[in-house]
């Protein structure tokens, strides 16, 4: 049977038989839009669907992307929805929305009962950062702190010490995005990955960007990923490779390894 959150069980080595989860992100600035690339999406079966609501045009009208939520979820019934306003500091869109403004519609959000998680970054002001974690928590969402770097792809220990707090800061699941300048860079991710799902105690998300860090993509998951993002109908960021090729790459490094 299909886990109702792939995430929660996801996120081992695939040598002890575990994939990782898939996520397709939504990028459409309309409800429409959305709507549309929902419909798409959904068909090619993602274990979750990540709303970059940094990219819909009335995001500063939470009614609006309340009832937009809502026509998501319709579109896609049974797909757990991440909820996610990137930061224009960390690769998102311009959005004209003070901090303030966004942690009330996260609490909006998190209050309606659409999503099932939302991502935060753990850059943001401390007290914000824990305004989001007991929020969520009242509102039985899942909480993933985040950090990204378009730029470059700090050393390994910086990597680590980003997962480590995200589980201090009460996290349930930590995610890192970074741009790698070499194929060294490739292997410090899957280096920091496979010791922060060793020993973190939450799951980690991890990949390198650009065109080097699809090996990250598709092959994070044997190194403790505990999900990758695919291309449903858009990308939301370098690198993302579709969802159909991630599910064939999977497949062959199962087998390859030996599981069924
Ligand atoms: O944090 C991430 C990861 C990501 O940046 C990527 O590289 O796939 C894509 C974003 O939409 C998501 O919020």
């Amino acid at each position: 049977m299909k886990p109702p959150l792939a995430i929660e069980l996801a996120g081992g080595p695939l040598a002890k038989g575990r994939l990782p989860a898939i996520c397709a992100p939504l990028v459409g600035g309309t409800a429409d839009a959305l709507v549309e690339e929902t419909a798409a999406v959904a068909e090619k079966e993602p274990d979750l669907l990540e709303w970059r609501v940094d990219f819909f045009e009335a995001i500063a009208d939470t009614d609006q992307v309340l009832e937009t939520a809502w026509r998501i979820r319709q579109a896609a019934p049974g797909i757990p929805l991440l909820f996610t306003r990137r930061s224009r500091r960390e690769g998102g869109q311009p959005i004209d929305l003070a901090e303030d403004a966004v942690l009330e519609l996260y609490h909006a959000v998190c209050k309606s009962g659409l999503v099932a998680l939302v991502d935060y970054e753990m850059s943001n002001e401390p007290d914000h950062v824990s305004r989001v974690r007991n929020l969520t928590r009242r509102c039985g969402v899942k909480l993933v702190l985040s950090y990204h770097n378009f730029q470059e792809t700090p050393p390994e220990a910086q990597l680590l010490a980003r997962l480590r707090q995200a589980a201090q800061l009460d996290a349930d699941v930590g995610k890192v995005a970074v741009m790698p300048r070499s194929l060294e860079d490739v292997l410090t991710v899957m280096h920091a990955t496979l010791k922060a799902s060793r020993e973190v105690g939450i799951p980690v998300i991890t990949m390198a960007m650009g065109g080097w860090g699809a090996l990250t993509r598709l092959c994070g998951g044997v190194f403790g990923s505990a999900l990758t993002f695919a291309v449903g109908a858009s990308s939301s960021a370098p690198g993302q490779v579709p969802i159909e090729d991630v599910r064939a790459a999977l497949a062959l490094i199962r087998k390859a390894m030996g599981e069924s």
